[in-house]
C-alpha cells in the first residue's frame, strides 16, 4: 500500500497492493497499521456506500461542521468518478484552494480526506459505486454543503448540466457558507 501527499497537505492517495492471479485480484482495501506507518491514526467508525445510475451525477460538495467534521477514505468499486476535496479549515495556508482526482473500479487509488475539506464528486460513467469510510456519525443538523458551480472555484467538472439531488441544487457559495473548523483543529 503506497500512501502519497498531494497538492493540498493531509489529503493523500493510496495505492493499495494489489495480487493479481488467474481468479482475479486480492488487495487489502484498508489497513491501519499501514496508514499509522503514515501518519495517518484515523479510526473510522462508519462505512457509507453510494451507486450513482447514470454518468454526470455530482454529488456534493458537502462537508458536516465541528464537532461532527469527517475524515473520509474514499474509492470507486464501480465505475469512475472526478473527486473534488476542497479546503475549508479556517487559517489553512491551502484556505480555498481544491484539488480533483480520478478514481476509478480499474485504478483502485483511494483518497484520504481529512476533517476540515468539502468533498464531492462527479460520476465519468454509469453505474458507478463509491464507498467511503468516516470517522464521524452522520449529522443532519452538522450536514452543509458548497455550490458545486461557485465561479470563485472554477471547478472544471466534466459537464455543465450534472444530475442533482434537490439539496445540492441550493447550497451557498464558499463566501456565504457557515464555516467553523480552523486549521490545526483535533490534530
Ligand atoms: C451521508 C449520509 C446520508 N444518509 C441519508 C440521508 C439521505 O436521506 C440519504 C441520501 O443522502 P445524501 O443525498 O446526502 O447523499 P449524498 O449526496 O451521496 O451525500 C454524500 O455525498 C458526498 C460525496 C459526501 O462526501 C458525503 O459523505 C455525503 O454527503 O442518505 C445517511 O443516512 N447517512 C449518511 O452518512
Amino acid at each position: 500500500m503506497k500512501l502519497q501527499e498531494t497538492s493540498l497537505p493531509g489529503v493523500m492517495l493510496i495505492e493499495p497492493k494489489v495480487y493479481s492471479d488467474h481468479r482475479g485480484f486480492f488487495m487489502e482495501s484498508y489497513n491501519f497499521e499501514q496508514f499509522a506507518e503514515h501518519g495517518v491514526n484515523t479510526s473510522f467508525m462508519q462505512d457509507n456506500h453510494s451507486l450513482s445510475k447514470d454518468v454526470h451525477v455530482l454529488r456534493g460538495l458537502h462537508y458536516q461542521l465541528h464537532p461532527k467534521a469527517q475524515c473520509k477514505l474514499v474509492r470507486v468499486t464501480a465505475g469512475e468518478i472526478m473527486d473534488v476535496v476542497l479546503d475549508m479549515r479556517r487559517g489553512s495556508p491551502t484556505y480555498g484552494q481544491w484539488a480533483s482526482f480520478v478514481l476509478s473500479a480499474d485504478n483502485k487509488l483511494q483518497l484520504y480526506v481529512p476533517a476540515g475539506f468539502a468533498h464531492g464528486f462527479c460520476t465519468l460513467v454509469p453505474n458507478t459505486q463509491v464507498q467511503y469510510k468516516v470517522d464521524a456519525p452522520y449529522s443532519p443538523q452538522h450536514d452543509r454543503g458548497i455550490r458545486w458551480d461557485d465561479p470563485a472555484l472554477s471547478i472544471p467538472w466534466p459537464t455543465s448540466s450534472p444530475i442533482l439531488s434537490e439539496k445540492d441544487k441550493h447550497h451557498p457559495t464558499l463566501a456565504e457558507a457557515e464555516l467553523n473548523f480552523d486549521y490545526g483543529e483535533g490534530e
